[in-house]
């Protein structure tokens, strides 16, 4: 899953992640997250997320990022919102910020983005990012998540399924390896797993998790 990988799924509108509506873990259990109103929420490899659409109606603030512009501009379209389009050079590279009220989303590379061009935020907000990249760049995701958001709590939705049933993405993430990349840093509790409604890619025994992680 390099990045021609996800610049190619836009560019072709093959975005089967994309739900349409709000996640129904986001919408039960964002709440305990025990935000503030106003609170700044990170939504890392954010796509056009309709779960932004609800976390800006709840009256939260969100900054996301993500690889594809196609993506970012259909977001504030959908939003129907017209961002300011500025460069942001960061440590590692430089990124495109678009701006609108409540609303900063990057567009580039997670991995460019530092914790200075992030600015603060009081909570991340996962889902379909860590299950969206292969094993080998999931310790990696989690370090820099960590680092960059200064152990921020987060909500992180994740699929748990027998990996011989498909090939990812999206790619089972057990609690289990949940805790393994955050247990350093995190208190990991489980607010609720079940079946997803539906299934994914044509098979039923997918679960679907919500995972509360606080800062240990
Ligand atoms: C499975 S999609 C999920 C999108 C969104 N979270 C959702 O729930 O609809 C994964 C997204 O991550 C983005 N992405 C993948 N690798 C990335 C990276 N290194 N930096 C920023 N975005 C990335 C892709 O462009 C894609 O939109």
């Amino acid at each position: 899953m390099d990045e021609a990988f996800w610049h190619e799924r836009w560019k072709k509108g093959e975005t089967a992640f994309h739900e349409g509506r709000p996640n129904r873990f986001l919408v039960a259990h964002f709440a305990s997250l025990g935000l503030a109103a106003g609170a700044r929420v990170f939504m890392p490899l954010c796509g056009k997320s309709v779960d932004i659409h609800w976390m800006l109606a709840e009256g939260f603030r969100v900054v996301g990022i993500d690889l594809s512009a196609i993506a970012i501009s259909q977001l504030f379209d959908d939003l129907a919102l017209t961002p300011v389009l500025r460069k942001q050079a960061t440590g590692d590279g430089e990124l495109i910020l678009s701006s609108a009220d409540r609303i900063d989303i990057f567009v580039g590379d997670l991995f460019a983005l530092d914790a200075a061009s992030l600015g603060p935020v009081d909570a991340v907000y996962d889902r379909a990012a860590l299950v969206a990249l292969p094993p080998p760049m999931r310790e990696r995701y989690a370090h820099h998540i960590a680092r960059i958001t200064n152990t921020a709590r987060q909500l992180v939705v994740s699929f748990d399924y027998d990996q011989a049933l498909f090939d990812g993405p999206p790619f089972s993430v057990p609690q289990e390896e949940v805790e393994r990349l955050y247990g350093p840093f995190y208190e990991i509790e489980n607010l609720q797993q079940d079946r997803v409604p539906g299934g994914l890619k044509r098979r039923a025994e997918v679960d679907e998790t919500a995972l509360r992680l606080t800062k240990r």
